[in-house]
């Protein structure tokens, strides 16, 4: 069928809506694929923390810290290049989650 001109078209914002699904269903469907996402992410933070407990009790065990600046430094500018900018903040709250010692968790429990 030949399409309305621009002149004669009803000032309405729904015409794409019938061509493509409603924003609502693709947010939704989207929004799934974020939660299973979402769920595998955790799952491999879980598995990342393991193993960085055992280096950091290993290192204390040797008479070591918790902490290796010169590595985080390293995780960070590896989380920047992949990320970009702020790919740096999210290595910082990581590195925190892996030590236990997020300012946030220091101010409820001392430790
Ligand atoms: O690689 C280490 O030495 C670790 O202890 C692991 C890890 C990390 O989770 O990436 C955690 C704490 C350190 O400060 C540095 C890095």
């Amino acid at each position: 069928p030949p399409r309305e001109s621009a002149t004669t078209a009803p000032l309405s914002t729904s015409a794409p809506a019938r061509q493509r699904p409603s924003a609502d269903a693709e947010i939704s469907e989207h929004r799934h694929h974020i939660d299973h996402l979402d769920a595998e992410i955790a799952q491999l933070l879980r598995e990342r923390r393991d193993v960085s407990r055992r280096i950091q009790q290993r290192r204390i065990e040797t008479g070591g810290g918790r902490v290796d600046p010169g590595r985080e430094e390293r995780v960070i500018a590896r989380y920047r290049e992949a990320l970009g900018p702020e790919g740096e903040h999210l290595a910082r709250a990581l590195l925190d989650t892996m030590r236990g010692t997020s300012a946030d968790r220091e101010q409820k429990t001392g430790k």
